[in-house]
């Protein structure tokens, strides 16, 4: 598929408007890489909003080549446009407890669930969010921040955001985004991630003196992108990078992106499984408005976040309350912060004056001098007694507790 040049913008998610995320020093960054879709373009009504259904999805993606995508209505701009009394008419919008539907791919109502994301059309969240929900109508957003606001303004059903990766670690940003909105966790998926070094037809290696990709996919390939003496250059997301060199045909620079980018964007695969170690796995979490109610049928997982006083052994007493009822930890922890390098299970994360804030303004007495809050997964359903016993323990010792959702546990999928 040959990409065509037209005067109108590509159908892009549009950028970050909170915070950029960070990248390494040696990464330049793109700023006008997601340019602005014109105004008037953007103004629709609710109605429009349902031809975000990717029933013609392929053809959506050769469009959106040619900017002639239908659904390039921009979530971000529907947010601005349509704030909050979105579905306040429809009966639908009351809250439903997720249990009848979490496993299943369908709204109550009978239309299919829908599942945002970051990025463009293949991205790995969106094939997370497939793996999550096979039939869902999955929603590309522009940053993570609008797929939360998404699912708050009742757009959507879920987000689905990457959490931590096996090689890269955690990524704090997204940690700090759910502290900072009050979606629940209902899910996580672990995708086997095999990243591939795309360029346009008839281009070699040789010819690439650049590659555009997401930061952790830049991270995930530094060994191989160092071999082949390549200036990375970070974006919003690798099925956006793959698009964003296949659009504008460029011969001297390269995506880091999966083999489903490469064919949606008609590009060469020039190699396959670049990635530093080839098990490279991603976790990502499902969130929703309401938590689901956890069960005991199968394994669940609990994920926590919570503050100390400063004090000896304040950690250890509070780690203690999941020890003394065999309850194990899964959080992994490649952030070596003041108490991680004791716990390599738990992660400490410097409060941020945001987080801190919205802390503030839901918990009275949230102590403020306290510097790190401590994000912890630990195998077990809040159904069951002993994870009830452990976290009353806590809540005794931490000045503030949070849990973020109770779930079932996820299998790596490929
Ligand atoms: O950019 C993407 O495609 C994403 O979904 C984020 C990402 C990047 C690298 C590994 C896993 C997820």
């Amino acid at each position: 598929m040959a990409a065509t040049t037209t005067s109108r913008a590509p159908a892009t998610p549009l950028h970050n408007r909170i915070n950029p995320k960070p990248w390494p020093s040696n990464q330049r960054v793109i700023s006008n890489f997601n340019p602005m879709i014109p105004r008037s373009e953007r103004r629709r009504t609710l109605a429009v909003l349902a031809t975000l259904r990717r029933d013609n999805r392929d053809d959506e993606s050769h469009n959106a080549i040619e900017g002639k995508n239908k659904n390039s209505i921009e979530l971000q701009s529907l947010l601005e446009d349509f704030p909050y009394e979105l579905n306040s008419k429809d009966s639908n919008s009351l809250p439903r407890p997720l249990t009848s539907t979490y496993f299943s791919n369908s709204v109550s109502d009978g239309s299919r669930l829908r599942v945002a994301y970051q990025g463009v059309h293949g991205a790995y969240s969106e094939t997370a969010a497939e793996k999550a929900y096979p039939n869902c109508e999955a929603v590309p957003c522009g940053q993570f921040d609008t797929a939360f606001e998404a699912v708050e303004r009742w757009l959507v059903d879920r987000a689905v955001l990457p959490i931590e990766n096996s090689l890269g670690g955690s990524i704090h940003r997204n940690y700090d985004l759910v502290l900072r909105h009050r979606l629940h966790i209902v899910g996580e998926v672990k995708l086997a991630i095999r990243h591939c070094l795309l360029a346009n037809h008839g281009i070699k290696v040789q010819d690439l003196k650049r590659v555009l990709s997401h930061p952790q996919a830049l991270a995930q390939c530094e060994n191989t992108l160092t071999r082949l003496g390549m200036v990375r250059e970070a974006v919003d997301d690798t099925a956006g990078a793959a698009k964003f060199v296949a659009f504008h045909k460029l011969n001297d620079t390269g995506a880091v992106a999966s083999s489903t980018a490469a064919r949606i964007y008609g590009m060469n695969i020039l190699a396959e499984d670049i990635q530093d170690d080839s098990d490279n796995v991603t976790r990502f979490l499902v969130l929703a408005r309401e938590p689901i109610i956890p069960g005991t049928d199968r394994l669940f997982k609990t994920s926590i976040v919570f503050s100390l006083e400063e004090g000896p052994g304040m950690l250890f007493k509070a780690l203690a309350v999941f020890a003394m009822r065999d309850i194990n930890l899964t959080k992994l922890c490649s952030f070596l912060g003041n108490f991680c390098c004791l716990f390599l299970l738990i992660e400490s994360r410097p409060l941020q004056k945001q987080a801190l804030q919205m802390l503030d303004d839901n918990n009275n007495g949230f102590p403020k001098r306290f510097p790190y809050l401590f994000y912890v997964d630990f195998e077990a359903s809040m159904a069951d007694q002993k994870a009830q016993n452990a976290l009353g323990h806590l809540k005794e010792i931490a000045t503030f507790l949070r849990v973020l959702g109770s779930y079932p546990a996820g299998i790596t999928m490929s």
